[in-house]
């Protein structure tokens, strides 16, 4: 588990982290999202134990990060944002070094792996490209079995084949009972995995949202009507049906009440189309990420 409590960070430049908080429990997915420079990061790197906070706390599985970091990097898998291998070096000398390092036992994760992703570990690290790269990263953040795994932006330089491969990673690792952070700027990295989103900016914490219970909501509350005549959108506007958009002879109603209820209101109407759109959940984080600045 990840816990992160009023983590405080102030550079001199006034830039950091304010009282961050959040959880990560056992077995779940959460997807840290904000704009370059918003403080994923200083975040990342206190829960490494490299920082020392100025007031708050980080721990995992209960081992505070900054006094017992020696208690969880054995337990830790950590995908860095810019990654920097020690250049000389083949795929296979990396791995062994981060093997012998973290005293692993068995390379029986980490051969499934390298078939997975189709890596050739014979390759000098300099003369790999950047997915190639990634790839190493995500088989060196794996290979030990770790029960905490960080990732910063892990899946940029994927192709879209290895970018699936590395979601059902993902999904079979939560299954296992994983505690899992992922930290990126783009929200479709998040969408497919993440079981809650939190929105940093500017150094804090702007929005916190379980995606599932969001997907629930949108799912149930938004239908699109479109009449046969236009007069009855009128008739609607004039009903105690919440109408949050009409244009022409179509209306969408967004409501909260059983669906019976609307069905039965609408049946004295004609009818052309009755849709229930898929709302993005990209456009819902968009308006978060781009409009809250003026709120903070
Ligand atoms: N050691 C430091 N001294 C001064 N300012 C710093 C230091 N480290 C980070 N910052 C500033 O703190 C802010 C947060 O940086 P951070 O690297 O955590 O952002 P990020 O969310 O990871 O961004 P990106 O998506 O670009 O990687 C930035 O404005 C950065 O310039």
């Amino acid at each position: 588990m990840i816990e992160v409590n009023n983590l405080t960070k102030e550079f001199s430049n006034k830039k950091g982290l304010f009282d961050v908080d959040f959880k990560v429990e056992k077995g779940q997915i959460f997807g840290y999202l904000g704009p370059n420079g918003a403080g994923k990061s200083t975040t990342i790197r206190h829960l490494l134990g490299y920082v020392k906070p100025q007031k708050g706390q980080a721990k995992i599985n209960g081992f505070d990060c900054w006094s017992e970091s020696e208690k969880i990097h054995g337990q830790l898998g950590y995908i860095p944002g810019e990654i920097a291998f020690v250049e000389g070096m083949s795929a296979v000398d990396f791995l062994n070094l981060m093997s012998g390092m973290r005293g692993t036992k068995s390379n029986e994760k980490r051969n499934e792996l390298i078939a997975r992703f189709d890596l050739d570990i014979k390759t000098p690290v300099r003369k790999m490209s950047k997915g190639m790269k990634q790839k190493l990263a995500i088989i060196s953040a794996f290979m030990h079995d770790p029960e905490v795994i960080i990732l910063d932006e892990p899946s940029s330089g994927l192709d879209p084949l290895m970018q699936r491969e590395f979601v059902d990673l993902l999904h079979e690792e939560k299954k296992k009972g994983k505690t899992i952070l992922i930290s990126s700027h783009i929200f479709s990295e998040l969408e497919d995995t993440a079981d809650i989103i939190a929105i940093i900016r500017h150094g804090k914490l702007i929005k916190t949202q379980d995606v599932h219970t969001l997907r629930e909501e949108m799912a149930k509350n938004i239908y699109e009507v479109e009449f046969q005549n236009q007069e009855d959108v009128h008739s609607l506007m004039n009903s105690d049906l919440a109408i949050s958009n009409h244009e022409g002879n179509k209306a969408t109603i967004s409501v909260d009440r059983d669906v019976n209820e609307i069905f039965k209101y609408l049946s004295r109407y004609k009818i052309k189309k009755f849709d229930v759109p898929k709302q993005r959940l990209e456009d819902i984080f968009m308006k978060y990420y781009n409009d809250k600045e003026e709120h903070l």
